[in-house]
């Protein structure tokens, strides 16, 4: 499997308006491997966390998505990481932003789950960057990704979720949150994170 390259149009919507809907960004032979992977690693999804590190609590109320940390058990995370990996690279070039790396979950989001309007990082307290979704399957219905205009309740653009969509935003602009889903949504959340020291712990894990 060879990673595919994402062409460059992304990075002036990002300079632009500070997210991308980049739609067929990841091929469907990658989709498709990467949907395998996560019917194998299925027991293994558990209910999402939010908050960071040592204040990590499940709250069913905001999220009652389940989600399984990449952990590079199978091609198909290598090649999307190798495919993310580029990307990084992409916007490190193109807006000198120092970002160091990249962390990842699938997500599955069944019949009635959601994740409440957020943040997925606050100034000083984060060192994620950019948020990147992709879509792995494309629900019937339900399960949009609402992405709201900074320091506003006005919508800038509501998603359906599409197989192979990737979507871009700077994390800590841009207030979103996730329908309620209909149909069964697979996804894989990741971030492009910065190094950064928080409560004197140098790159916390996620
Ligand atoms: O799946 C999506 O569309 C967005 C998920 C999300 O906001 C998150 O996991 O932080
Ligand atoms: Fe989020």
């Amino acid at each position: 499997m060879k990673t595919h390259s994402i062409a460059d149009i992304y990075l002036t919507d990002i300079e632009n308006t500070g997210y991308a809907i980049i739609h067929n960004a990841i091929n469907e032979a990658l989709i498709a491997d990467l949907v395998a992977d996560c019917y194998r690693i299925n027991p293994d999804f558990h209910t999402a966390a939010i908050g960071r590190l040592n204040q990590q609590q499940i709250d069913t109320t905001i999220r009652n998505d389940k989600t399984y940390w990449f952990d590079s058990s199978s091609q198909a995370q290598i090649t999307y990481l190798a495919t993310m990996e580029a990307i990084r690279t992409r916007l490190n070039r193109t807006f000198f932003l120092g970002l160091f790396d990249y962390e990842c979950h699938y997500a599955k989001y069944q019949n009635g789950d959601f994740y409440k309007k957020h943040y997925d990082a606050f100034k000083g307290r984060s060192n994620r960057v950019f948020t990147t979704v992709c879509y792995l399957n494309t629900p019937q219905s339900g399960g949009e990704l609402v992405i709201y205009k900074p320091k506003s309740k006005d919508i800038a653009t509501t998603v359906k979720p599409q197989a192979g969509t990737l979507v871009l935003f700077e994390s800590e602009r841009f207030m979103h949150e996730v329908l309620p889903a209909v149909d069964t949504r697979y996804s894989i959340a990741g971030w492009f994170r910065k190094n950064a020291s928080i409560s004197g712990i140098i790159d916390p894990p996620r």
